[in-house]
């Protein structure tokens, strides 16, 4: 089997931090795949993320993308950080929102040592644009005239610029309503499909992973107590940190159906599905 991304017995300690945040953790992702990362708040998915992404550097262990140890050299590194891309949750926060959305999404192409000029650099935005469902003109305004499903798609416009070969979604999806959260998780999924990328999906949604990842692993306390395709750990779970998880999950789905149905009563034929309104876009 083919492997992008391997990370072998990787250790992180925050200065500071009285605990360490990863206690040698090993995972592996194939080219194309989506593997999910979930965990209760605080378990250490955000800093798995930023060491897969060479943003931390572990204590100990390695971090390999296709073979090469992405510490071994500052050149290994930088081609890591073009490589593997990350997309956050609050997509205003990691907008400047003085810069045009043109200027956003180019970027990364400073990374590249042969960063294209003029007409060449505005067909790459506009065509970065287009892959994610905006119009090209989207380009000349500012962040604070989009909606959120529109904000994090320049966000992923500006991922896919290095064309990395991972992205990285870190609770992506979560500050958005359900049906904009649906079309963000088709866009990733599509993008997959047309590029081969491979995602990592960090999220504490569990019908999220459900919907988008081929594998899960489970974070607890800095360590992957479970990890295996999504079906076999979500229907038969075999750590008792994961049945808890998945409990939890069940008891805040039926709560949320208590709320909903408190709010509004259900039509007579409700299939109780979100629907899908366009996020304007
Ligand atoms: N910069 C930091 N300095 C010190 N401790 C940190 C730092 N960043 C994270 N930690 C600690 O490391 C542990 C893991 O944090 P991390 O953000 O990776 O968890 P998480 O699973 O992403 O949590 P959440 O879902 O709340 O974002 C936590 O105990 C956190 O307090």
């Amino acid at each position: 089997m083919s492997v992008l991304l391997q990370i072998d017995g990787v250790t992180r300690h925050h200065p500071g931090a009285p605990a360490p945040a990863l206690r040698d953790v090993s995972l592996h992702l194939a080219p194309g795949e989506v593997l999910g990362i979930v965990g209760e708040s605080g378990s250490g998915k955000s800093t798995l993320a930023r060491v897969a992404a060479g943003l931390h550097r572990p204590e100990a262990g390695q971090v390999r993308l296709e073979g090469q140890d992405i510490h071994a050299s500052p050149a290994a590194l930088r081609a890591a950080r073009r490589a593997v891309q990350m997309v956050f949750q609050d997509p205003l926060g990691s907008l400047d929102p003085r810069w045009r959305v043109g200027r956003i999404v180019a970027e990364p192409l400073h990374l590249d040592p042969a960063a294209l000029r003029g007409a060449a650099r505005r067909a790459r935005i506009a065509a970065a644009l287009e892959e994610v469902g905006l119009p090209a003109d989207a380009a000349t305004r500012f962040p604070h005239q989009f909606s959120g499903g529109q904000r994090q798609r320049i966000a992923i416009a500006r991922a896919l610029m290095p064309r990395p070969r991972l992205l990285i979604a870190d609770e992506a999806t979560s500050a958005l309503d359900a049906a904009v959260q649906r079309q963000i998780l088709r866009l990733i999924l599509d993008l997959r499909a047309a590029q081969g990328l491979a995602v990592l999906f960090i999220t504490h949604d569990i019908a999220v992973v459900d919907e988008v990842c081929d594998r899960v692993a489970v974070l607890h306390e800095g360590r992957i107590v479970e990890e295996g395709p999504v079906r076999r750990v979500l229907d038969s779970p075999a750590h008792p940190h994961t049945r808890r998880l998945l409990a939890a999950e069940l008891r805040l789905d039926a709560a949320e159906g208590r709320a909903r149905a408190k709010q509004r009563p259900a039509p007579p034929h409700s299939d109780g599905t979100a629907g899908c309104a366009p996020d304007g876009t």
